[in-house]
């Protein structure tokens, strides 16, 4: 697709035609006057909108031709807007039209203006959807690890660093705020390793500490009560392959003790049994907790930490991504379009500026959710922001820098009160300023101690 903004005006009337050749600047203009002409300036000059005289040889009094030029643009390039122009009174034709596929319809006799300001809008949608489709092209373009998505060069480090590790015989830790594809990344570990076993995940801080143990490492029948027969735990059943302890930092300590004892003899023993069991299985983890501290309180054995962090490999946050809210967007509202069969096919501008500059705190899991949303509540082909129930995020969408430093002189201010709880002189030491320039600032924003 060139730049140049081309119309093409397909108009059998030549005075017309020479009306409205004339009648818009900005775009390049090329004609046509019958069906045959129109495809074959719609293959040569591929124009982004067309309008098109319903009326047209050889039935300039009824709308067979014009219907009939209209499917054939559909079918050649559904990306090109259309828009009907109809006879005096032919309401149902433009309808008709419409339901066909035109984007828009105008009546004879023509406004130039009023004309001009749909073609100019029909430019700029058509300028919105291919920025979209070239957005959602990008989706899939790499083949990261594990069906991840990304294009930002923080993210890509991390694929890379994945795929670079996945061969080696090292532990893996993934840290990384909820949502932010730890998963994901460690089953994409696995599939890169070549290992031929399972890939078997565990949430261990979804599963009550009593039961965690034997959902681990299994249980011999009659261990305890409702043991009813032996069963095999995750570790096992991830023998020849992986396993993904997510959330490592709930394990309780008594648990972690036997953890590491498997780590260091690649045995396990179930719970109620005495055999041990020799089991070649990988273990990933991850966590969002801030595992240094918990090691330096002692809520977290070291030695145990460093059997599984042999790599540790921090996942940046969503917002951190650089590009990737909205290319995420695009693979999400694709896939959920499809599924659920909504003919949503991008976003407004403006839903792109909040998804940009929103902060994701509840990184991919939140944007998936949020796009899932908005492609049920659309009404339009373009998602909006209020879809998205972002629309507070662009109305607080910084207007200058001047606003920027106000918000953030007026948190620091609030912040330092709460602090030094309500007291000034606290406060204004907090800040490194005196105590005047305090109470001036806190005039400017309306604060009160
Ligand atoms: N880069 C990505 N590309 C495509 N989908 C992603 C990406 N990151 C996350 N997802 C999707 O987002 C959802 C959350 O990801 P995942 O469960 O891997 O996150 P997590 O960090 O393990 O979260 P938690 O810590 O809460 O378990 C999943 O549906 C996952 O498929």
């Amino acid at each position: 697709m060139t730049d140049t903004r081309t119309l093409l005006i397909v108009e059998d009337d030549a005075g017309l035609q020479r009306q409205l050749r004339w009648a818009y600047e900005g775009y390049a203009i090329v004609t046509a006057s019958d069906r045959q002409s129109a495809i074959a300036q719609l293959r040569a000059e591929m124009p982004q909108v067309v309008t098109l005289d319903l009326g047209l040889p050889p039935d300039p009094d009824g709308a067979s031709e014009g219907f009939a030029t209209l499917e054939a643009i559909r079918s050649l390039s559904p990306e090109t807007r259309v828009i009907v122009v109809t006879g005096h009174g032919e309401r149902d034709s433009a309808l008709r039209a419409i339901a066909s596929g035109a984007w828009d319809f105008y009546q004879k006799p023509i406004d130039i203006d009023t004309l001009g300001i749909i073609v100019e809008r029909a430019f700029h949608v058509h300028a919105i959807e291919a920025e979209n489709r070239r957005l959602a092209a990008r989706v899939g373009a790499g083949d990261a690890p594990g069906g991840i998505i990304t294009a930002a060069p923080e993210m890509l480090k991390v694929t890379r660093t994945i795929e670079r590790v996945a061969g080696a015989d090292v532990s893996v830790m993934l840290l990384g705020a909820s949502g932010t594809g730890k998963e994901l990344l460690a089953r994409g570990l696995h599939d890169a390793s070549g290992r031929d076993g399972a890939f078997v995940a565990i949430n261990c801080a979804a599963i009550p500490e009593t039961l965690l143990e034997s959902e681990l490492f299994g249980h011999e029948k009659g261990a305890f009560t409702g043991a009813v027969k032996t069963t095999a735990g995750k570790i096992e059943m991830a023998h020849g392959g992986t396993l993904f302890l997510d959330e490592i930092g709930d394990v309780p300590l008594p648990l972690q003790v036997k953890l590491l004892r498997f780590l260091q003899e690649r045995v396990i023993e179930r719970v109620g049994g005495r055999k041990a069991i020799p089991v070649d299985t990988r273990i990933v983890c991850a966590t969002h907790q801030d595992v240094d501290a918990m090691v330096a309180d002692g809520r977290f054995r070291d030695d145990l930490y460093y059997r599984l962090a042999e790599i540790v490999v921090p996942i940046p946050p969503l917002a951190a991504r650089t590009g990737d809210a909205l290319l995420l967007a695009h693979h999400f509202l694709r896939h959920h379009a499809a599924k659920m069969e909504r003919g949503v096919t991008g976003f407004t501008p403006e839903a792109r500026a909040a998804i940009t500059g929103w902060g994701w705190p509840g990184n991919v899991r939140e944007l998936e959710n949020r796009v899932k949303r908005a492609v049920i509540m659309a009404d339009d082909k373009l998602v909006t922001a209020a879809d998205l129930d972002l629309s507070d995020a662009e109305a607080r969408a910084p207007l200058n820098l001047k606003t920027v430093r106000e918000a953030a002189d007026r948190k620091a201010v609030r912040d330092a009160l709460s602090q030094a709880e309500g007291n000034i002189s606290g406060a204004a030491r907090l800040l490194g300023i005196s105590r005047p320039t305090l109470y001036d600032l806190m005039r400017n924003h309306d604060l009160q101690p």
